[in-house]
């Protein structure tokens, strides 16, 4: 990313916000210093197996519930049959700042409860076909947090996973909510750009995303 260009919040879609360089260097060096602790486990980070056969490209783990397509539940049965970590008190925090910042809304911030996290690795030629996060039976919204490489993320509607979308360039550090009426909407990540985060975040290669959800379910 060229600081010299501004990079200015823009609204997708309604209830859909991107804020470019949310997460401060420190930030992102703790949250990777973090993650690389809750990969260890009691689960680890895996590529998804997909009903029909498929493996997903990028490698994931959850903390909170663990999500498997498409339930969440608390062992993680498809991958070795351990109960999923705690969901980290840092996070929560994180999460009510994020969207109390997005939605420039403090209320909405201090109500928000997220449960669970998928914490998303993508490494060379990783990508994320379209879809929707439609596993919660909540309408809070997603929390996305980007570290390390730059993606384009590709931000649809509803209806289709088709157009209208807008492609969104996530660099390391930003911040994106969807809710309200774009909470459902389809979205992917067609492209990582390789080489473009900073080795400073702590991550050498790769892109990282943290999707911070409330799931909607007890137990
Ligand atoms: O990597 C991203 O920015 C999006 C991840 C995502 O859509 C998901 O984990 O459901
Ligand atoms: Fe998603």
């Amino acid at each position: 990313m060229n600081a010299l260009i501004p990079r200015p919040r823009s609204h997708p879609a309604p209830g859909a916000v991107h804020v470019p360089g949310w997460l401060s260097l420190d930030e992102q060096r703790e949250l990777v210093t973090a993650c690389r602790a809750w990969a260890r486990g009691p689960v680890p980070m895996r590529h998804t197996r997909l009903p029909r056969g498929g493996v997903m490209s990028v490698q994931t783990m959850c903390l909170g519930w663990h999500w498997r397509p498409y339930a969440y539940s608390r062992i993680a049965h498809d991958v070795n049959g351990a109960r999923v970590a705690e969901f980290p008190d840092v996070l929560s925090e994180l999460g009510r700042r994020a969207l109390a910042d997005a939605y420039e809304d403090e209320a909405a911030g201090a109500a928000y409860a997220p449960d669970t996290v998928l914490i998303n690795h993508y490494g060379e030629g990783a990508t994320m076909g379209m879809h929707q996060d439609k596993d919660e039976k909540s309408s809070a919204p997603v929390v996305s947090l980007s570290i390390g490489d730059t993606c384009v993320f590709r931000f649809g509607n509803t209806e289709t996973r088709g157009k209208p979308y807008t492609d969104v360039e996530l660099a390391s550090g930003d911040l994106f909510v969807f809710g309200g009426p774009s909470r459902f909407a389809y979205h992917g990540v067609p492209k990582v750009r390789p080489g473009t985060g900073d080795p400073a975040t702590g991550l050498a290669a790769g892109r990282l995303n943290l999707t911070l959800r409330v799931t909607g379910l007890t137990g």
